[in-house]
């Protein structure tokens, strides 16, 4: 294979540094495109929307089809992992997700003991999909939550601004929580590794509440949950690229990201820029880490941002994207704007 032939998003995460970095944005598939709120009026639901194969496909192609991003993420979510462990979920219009709450041995016991692959298999086939339609130079991403994440939404059945609900529980009962984080890491690798199967190029972890954890809680709910599906992942996929993602995780970054083997590292907004490239960027490439917000805002701002985030890691190894998941409100010609910028 010719150098030119591999998508530019996998040369970076291969430890090539690129000139121009390789973009994509968290979220580029929704709500501030027109053509996904059109798709998703018609599917009825953000989840029919997930679980139908044809407009999922059609959904993640949407901002590859408009902006030529370097890399497509499949269109799904983090929580079809406890719907696939039998835990009811849904949309509260508006608010965001619901589940029922998993808080007792009962509930843990009526969940069970493994996901249901075949209520996986619509987002499996959603890959192949995808990936028959991609262009060569895109790359695609899938993904899963890390068990940390996942679990605070499985035990409140609902986000929650301090996870409060899933530290109380892993404070009274560890074991019950341990075997819930079992679960979630056992059938994350078997979802990891399908998607793989079907065509997916790279795959990230995202940990959106690996912040909230003090350094003992973090290297045994994030650390090594997230140590195991990457060994379960590499023993099937070896030459697979792995992102983890512990958002707000600060200084326990760089032991993350040694002790779980991850090949990148993606980067919140508000990391600090020099810590980040002394001592993340040295051990694998990164990925990050524009406000959400400044994109938002757009303006000279959003140009002085790019030049400075291009200028701390472009020197090494580096994936242009958001420090989190793009706003609703988003007007797409700052996304334009954005992306003139990272290309100039
Ligand atoms: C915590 C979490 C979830 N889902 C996810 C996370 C981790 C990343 C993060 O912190 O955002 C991850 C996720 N969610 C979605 C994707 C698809 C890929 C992508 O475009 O990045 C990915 C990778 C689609 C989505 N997931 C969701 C939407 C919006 C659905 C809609 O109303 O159309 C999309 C496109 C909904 C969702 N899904 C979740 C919440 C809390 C919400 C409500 C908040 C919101 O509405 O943005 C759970």
């Amino acid at each position: 294979m010719s150098t030119h032939s591999k998508p530019v998003f996998l040369r970076a995460l291969d430890g090539e540094t690129l000139v121009t970095p390789p973009l994509w944005l968290m979220r580029q598939a929704g709500r501030y495109l027109p053509e996904y709120r059109e798709l998703r009026a018609k599917a009825g639901s953000f989840l029919a929307l997930c679980y139908n194969p044809e407009m999922a496909a059609e959904v993640t192609l949407q901002p590859i089809r408009r902006f030529g991003f370097d890399a497509a993420i499949l269109f799904s979510d983090i929580l079809v992992i406890p719907q696939a462990l039998g835990q009811a979920l849904w949309f509260a219009e508006g608010e965001g997700p619901r589940l029922e709450p998993v808080a007792d041995e009962e509930r843990l016991r009526a969940i069970d003991g493994q996901a249901d692959q075949d209520k996986l298999a619509p987002i499996i086939e959603t890959v192949r999909r995808v990936r028959g339609a991609l262009p060569r130079e895109t790359a695609l991403i899938g993904f899963c939550g890390a068990p940390w994440t996942v679990a605070t939404y499985m035990v409140a059945g609902r986000g929650t601004p301090d996870q409060g609900p899933a530290k109380e529980l892993f404070t009274r009962d560890q074991d019950l929580f341990q075997r819930l984080i079992d679960r979630i890491v056992v059938s994350s690798i078997d979802y990891l590794n399908a998607q793989i199967k079907a065509g997916v190029d790279a795959v990230q972890i995202f940990d959106s509440w690996a912040g909230s954890l003090g350094p003992a809680e973090f290297e045994r709910w994030c650390i090594a949950p997230t140590k195991r599906i990457v060994e379960g992942v590499r023993a099937r996929h070896p030459r697979t690229r792995i992102i983890g993602f512990p958002r707000g995780a600060g200084a326990l970054i760089p032991g993350y990201v040694t002790a779980t083997g991850v090949d990148a590292a993606g980067l919140e907004t508000d990391i600090d820029r020099g810590f980040a490239r002394d001592a993340i960027q040295s051990l694998v490439p990164v990925q990050g880490h524009l406000d959400p917000l400044i994109l938002r805002a757009g303006g000279p701002e959003l140009e002085r941002e790019v030049a400075a985030i291009r200028s701390a890691f472009g020197p090494k190894p580096f994936v242009f994207n958001l420090g989190h998941g793009i706003l609703p409100d988003t007007p797409i010609a700052h996304v334009e704007r954005l992306i003139a910028a990272v290309r100039a």
